[in-house]
């Protein structure tokens, strides 16, 4: 049904995942808004990267995807991402002896001969430059281009695999545990990155296990258990919510907000 999903930036409707005989998506219906940051929590398997897999074409779902009140759920994943839906990966990894810009440019520059050719018909250089210097300025690194990846600390390199995802038009972005490994000061600054890429008017979909972050920064957050969404609302009503404390948070509940 495209067209009457309504609603800026992303949206699902009955979002189903099953590999084999687990359904690791059940019926997954959410919103992130314009210029929203919007969290999704849940424990180990409980099937959040599923989804955010599912959202961007790299795992067959039935139900629905609408970016911008498109519905893409019929396209590949390629072409979700020209729609305006970008994703981080768990791993993350980048070319530790390119610069952070050769890093971001890796990405934006499609690869193959069709590419190739396109370049040198219709150069595309100077659009390039410039989505780099707003990516890298975007998430902070805009004095950092010409430094290679392997000198950053990791807070920074995290930072650069963002930029790397904010490249073209995005509208969404989907962070699946962007702060893994980062210390509190290194987490409070990916937080200020975060409200700084959603000012922009980019809607952000965090998934992390670190709760500081995730419910100080985050404007709604689901939780996610074996597939479901078993709450929707604000941090401060996840915090004391007995299912979402029973499920994941565990009580008592220790955070500082980022
Ligand atoms: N490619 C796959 N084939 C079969 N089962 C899978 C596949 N990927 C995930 N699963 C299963 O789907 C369920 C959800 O896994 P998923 O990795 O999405 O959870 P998660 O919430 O992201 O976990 P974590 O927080 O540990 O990253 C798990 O039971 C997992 O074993």
């Amino acid at each position: 049904m495209p067209g009457d999903l309504g609603a800026a930036g992303l949206r699902t409707e009955g979002l189903t995942v099953r590999y084999g005989g687990v359904v690791a998506n059940d019926d997954v219906s959410i919103t992130v808004g314009t210029g929203e940051i919007v969290g999704l929590i849940g424990p180990n398997g409980a099937g959040k990267t599923t989804f955010v897999d599912a959202v961007t074409g790299f795992t067959r779902s039935t139900g629905t995807v609408a970016v911008d009140d498109t519905d893409v759920s019929r396209l590949p994943a390629f072409r979700r991402r020209r729609a305006g839906l970008s994703r981080t990966w768990q791993s993350g990894e980048l070319f530790a002896n390119l610069t952070v810009t050769q890093n971001v440019v890796t990405a934006l520059r499609p690869g193959g001969l069709s590419a190739l050719w396109r370049d040198i018909v219709v150069p595309r250089r100077r659009d390039t430059d410039a989505e780099v210097r707003n990516a890298l300025e975007t998430v902070g690194l805009g004095s950092a281009g010409a430094t290679p990846a392997r000198d950053l600390t990791l807070g920074r390199q995290k930072l650069v695999g963002v930029a790397r995802a904010l490249g073209g038009n995005c509208r969404v972005l989907l962070l699946d545990e962007p702060a893994a490994g980062l210390d509190t000061e290194e987490s409070r600054e990916f937080a200020d990155r975060i409200r700084d890429i959603s000012v922009r008017g980019i809607g952000v979909l965090l998934i992390d296990h670190d709760m500081s972050l995730v419910l100080g920064v985050c404007d709604r957050v689901y939780v996610m258990e074996f597939g479901k969404i078993i709450f929707a609302g604000t941090p401060q009503e996840a915090r004391t919510d007995p299912a979402v404390i029973a499920a994941y948070l565990g009580a008592p509940m220790e955070t500082n907000d980022a």
